[in-house]
């Protein structure tokens, strides 16, 4: 929500500007209420009350996702916003979603235009903000096949089990010491240090300033921009910083790939990182639309959409395991028996932990890392749930609300309860529409194994020969969930734990 809080400091501190726009905002009262008298003459989705100009941008305030749930709950589970000029439909229950994802999926198989995206992405030569194009087409075929398919997923096991390794020898310290461990970051660490391997095959450490230009570039890239929804107002970012902050992160990664040296040698096939198999697919294939600027863009793509959400994932399943000491014993006696005295943790003997399968669906259930997934757009007029729907609408569809539906998931749906799992069929991999943190359909995530493959290994490594406590609270009880704001929604605090060596 950064652009908006700007435009509003911006306004404020300026008082013949904010006299300006609200002359403006007057005299188009009349002319935009005409217009939304119009929209609701024809058969268009319920809408709440919006304000000119605005819209219903004023009504998202800091957890959208909370805002929307509670107007789904007044206006129904398919509901029209307008943010700003951009008409919105919201979808927030499981039949809604499937007609968009799946009914609907190539109609809603667009992505909404971002200045700061495209600006960031190499005039959108990425997968996951492109349009809807034979672009998008060839570069997907491309990341499902060869970057991100279980073969190449298993390829990068030695990285994760490294990884894994090191991470239990930095818990391993703390609890030697008694020491009082943030959670957030060892995880964050992990997760970056996973993705940087898998993309480049190297780690890029602190001294590379790596993790601080990641979070800008996560922060610019969430950045709510003002004219994405009202585009005459797109000069503010001249004057509130927006325009400079995202050319400068623009050049301090473009200067940072640059650098990332490859040798002329070809690697073996398992021994390929992300970069090597683009570098190879440009030489085999000189017709194909990879180019220097495409391998740049889906190099950032992994990292903003796989690590991120990797670790706000984790960091949501931990806080469950710590406020919920009955579920923390029950997975660890199902690792510990399974793994038994191995010091290091392989991931063949993952497969079979069915409770920790069960707590990670039970986790993305109550916490989607994006709740309201990324958002989708109309390429023609399209009839949803008997409702027109006109072409370039913006979708959002609230996979939080969703899986927090009482209809669908009982009296009980917001107590953190994994067993619900356990005799279930009910997946995230895009066929059950109550579930949903990855998406579905064409444009739903291509990097669920990757993500599953990382966060079971993490979370049996801290959970194996660890026992934790929470500062402040017996059983858990002294640990909050409290969210930040964002588009990938956090913890508000950072997650603190002392670890203790468990012996049997
Ligand atoms: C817990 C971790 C993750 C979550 C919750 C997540 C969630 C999502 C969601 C909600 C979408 C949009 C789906 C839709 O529009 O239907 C998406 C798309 C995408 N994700 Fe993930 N993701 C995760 C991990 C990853 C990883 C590890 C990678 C790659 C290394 C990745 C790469 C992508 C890409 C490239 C897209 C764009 C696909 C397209 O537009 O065609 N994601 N992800």
């Amino acid at each position: 929500m950064y652009g908006l809080q700007q435009f509003f400091i911006f306004f404020f501190s300026h008082p013949l500007q904010l006299a300006s726009l609200l002359l403006f905002l007057f005299l188009s009262a009349k002319f935009l209420l005409l217009l939304s008298n119009k929209e609701s003459n024809s058969n268009s989705p319920p809408s709440p009350w919006k304000l000119p100009i605005l819209g219903n941008l004023h009504q998202l305030g800091t957890h959208p996702h909370r805002t929307l749930r509670s107007l789904s709950l007044s206006h129904g589970p398919l509901f029209l916003l307008r943010l700003g000029s951009a008409p919105t439909l919201v979808a927030s229950s499981p039949e809604s979603a499937k007609q968009i994802m799946k009914t609907h999926d190539l109609a809603f198989s667009n992505r909404p235009y971002s200045a700061i995206s495209n600006r960031l992405l190499y005039n959108y030569k990425d997968l996951s903000q492109t349009p809807y194009s034979a672009y998008w087409r060839q570069m997907r075929a491309i990341c499902v096949t060869r970057l991100l398919s279980a073969r190449r997923v298993d390829s990068f096991r030695h990285i994760r089990e490294q990884e894994a390794a090191l991470l239990v020898a930095t818990i391993e310290e703390g609890a030697s010491h008694g020491t009082l461990l943030d959670l957030g970051e060892l995880i964050s660490r992990m997760t970056n240090d996973v993705v940087c391997r898998v993309a480049f095959g190297r780690k890029y450490g602190d001294d590379d300033d790596g993790e601080e230009m990641l979070e800008e570039f996560g922060a610019v890239l969430g950045t709510v921009n003002v004219a994405d929804f009202i585009p005459w107002l797109g000069w503010v970012n001249r004057f509130n910083g927006l325009d400079r902050r995202v050319e400068k992160v623009f050049a301090e990664f473009d200067e940072f790939l640059d650098r990332v040296e490859k040798s002329e040698e070809e690697e073996e096939e398992e021994e390929k990182d992300i970069v090597d198999v683009l570098l190879q697919i440009q030489r085999e294939t000189p017709d194909s639309a990879v180019d220097r600027d495409t391998i740049k863009a889906i190099v950032l793509d992994m990292f903003a959409a796989g690590s991120d959400t990797t670790y706000t994932a984790l960091e949501w399943t931990m806080t469950e395991i710590l406020r919920h000491p009955r579920v923390m014993e029950k997975l660890q006696q199902e690792i510990r028996v399974i793994l038994g005295d191995e010091r290091n943790v392989r991931e063949e003997v993952i497969e079979r932990m069915d409770y920790l399968k069960a707590v990670i669906k039970e986790s993305f259930r109550l916490h989607p890392p994006i709740p309201l997934l990324v958002p989708r757009e109309s390429t023609q007029d399209v009839k949803v749930q008997g409702y027109d729907v006109p072409e370039k609408t913006r979708v959002i569809v609230n996979a939080w609300a969703i899986g927090r539906d009482s209809k669908r998931w009982g009296d009980d749906a917001e107590e953190f309860r994994p067993e619900r799992f356990l005799n279930s069929k009910v997946d995230f991999k895009g066929q059950d529409f109550e579930l949903i943190p990855f998406g579905a359909g064409r444009r739903g995530c291509p990097g669920i194994s990757f993500a599953t493959a990382s966060m079971e290994i993490t979370l049996v490594s801290m959970l194996h020969r660890f026992d934790w406590s929470v500062p402040g609270g017996e059983e858990g009880g002294g640990l909050d969930a409290d969210e930040a704001p964002g588009l990938a929604v956090h913890r508000r605090t950072p997650l603190l734990a002392v670890p203790t060596l468990y012996s049997p």
